[in-house]
């Protein structure tokens, strides 16, 4: 999307052949672009979230293979970086989905033909992810309209969670791409950003791309999301998702369950941006089965934000040695899920409406 009118996506390859990124860390007080330029590199950005979101984390995967080929195209160079960039963090499938992906092409290539053949397949990956997230904005975009509609014309009240913005993906976002498809199209929306500790991912960079997008907005704490769906100040819900089961579980930032659980108590529609590279079909019960990351406490006893001499640091936020836990997602059983925004259409969170729209791709039968 546009910074100051200038056209960005998150990760992209010069011309020079080097693959540049936005490091989020950063954001929103510094624009930091800086080259990835060996399997290190990719693997602490995607560890140590210069990058994140799951389909951001899945197309810098693949470019770190390809760039990884361009140094060691070896049979065991290959299986050792799916080793390393997968370990890296566990919860979005679209990490290993595209480590598998790039596996695929690549190991019945020779070993001279698999650095170009990587820095394609990199490439067609960054722009399906692109293409994914503007077709979820068209279908996102006809559940506001319909609210836009039902309202009159009258302001349409959006509450996101996390970031699953353009910041989250190649572009476009995914919660975020029915937001700026419903701008674009004249409709009066408003979005409630949480700020959604203890990265705050919402406050740091999806306020940040709506106020570089011109997008209305206003931020708010995680916790007062339901008192707002209480008061009638929501019309809908929409989150990303890291990985969601063929049942319809959705695996999301942390919070993401407690969101739910109010819209459902208040009558809130709650709706999950999801692209298909998303869906973890060899998974029944998300709850039961997706591993959830556990990050460092730090992130909990300290936030980073900008110093009054305008030096971005950390600070203390509880007593020395205090300790934290830190799971940094949770599952929102399908019963809590409204429907789901898939590139093909909005689909029941169940089996059936997943096998509907996916029949090509369904392998788990329903429960
Ligand atoms: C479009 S996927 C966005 C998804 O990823 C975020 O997690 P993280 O920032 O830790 O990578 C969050 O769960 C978002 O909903």
């Amino acid at each position: 999307m546009k910074i100051d009118g200038t056209h960005y996506r998150s990760i992209w390859r010069e011309s020079d052949g080097t693959v540049k990124i936005i490091d989020q860390r950063w954001l929103p007080h510094e624009l930091r672009i800086v080259a990835l330029t060996n399997r290190r590199d990719f693997a602490s950005a995607i560890r140590d979230m210069w990058v994140r979101g799951a389909p951001l984390i899945g197309a810098t995967a693949a470019y770190g293979v390809a760039v990884q080929m361009a140094h060691d195209a070896s049979d065991a160079a290959l299986a050792e970086t799916w080793e390393v960039l997968h370990a890296t963090r566990p919860t979005a499938i679209n990490l290993r989905w595209a480590l598998d992906e790039m596996t695929r092409v690549l190991k019945p290539l020779p070993p001279s033909e698999r650095a170009a053949a990587a820095f394609r397949r990199a490439a067609e990956i960054c722009d399906e992810d692109v293409e994914i997230n503007r077709r979820i904005g068209l279908n996102g975009l006809e559940l506001i309209r319909a609210i836009s509609e039902r309202k009159g014309g009258k302001r349409v009240n959006v509450l996101t969670h996390c970031n699953a913005g353009w910041l989250a993906t190649v572009d476009w976002g995914t919660a975020t791409s029915p937001i700026y498809h419903a701008l674009e199209a004249g409709i009066d929306v408003h979005v409630f950003v949480d700020e959604t500790r203890p990265r705050n991912q919402g406050a740091q960079l999806t306020a940040w791309e709506m106020n570089h997008h011109g997008v209305s907005h206003d931020l708010i704490v995680d916790n007062a999301g339901g008192h707002l769906m209480q008061h009638g100040e929501i019309d809908l819900c929409i989150v990303g998702t890291d990985r969601t089961t063929a049942q319809g579980d959705v695996c999301n930032k942390i919070g993401t369950y407690l969101k739910a659980l109010a819209a459902k108590d208040n009558g809130v529609p709650f709706y999950v941006a999801l692209p298909s590279p998303t869906i973890d079909w060899t998974v029944r019960d998300g709850v039961k089965e997706i591993p959830i990351e556990e990050r460092d406490g730090g992130e909990v006893t300290h936030v980073q934000g900008r110093m009054p001499s305008g030096v971005v640091g950390l600070v203390q936020i509880s007593p020395d040695g205090t300790p934290a836990r830190n799971p940094a997602f949770d599952v929102t059983p399908a019963r809590l899920v409204t429907g789901l925004i898939t590139e093909r259409g909005v689909a029941e969170a169940s089996p059936e409406g997943l096998a509907r729209l996916f029949p090509d791709r369904a392998t788990v039968a329903a429960d």
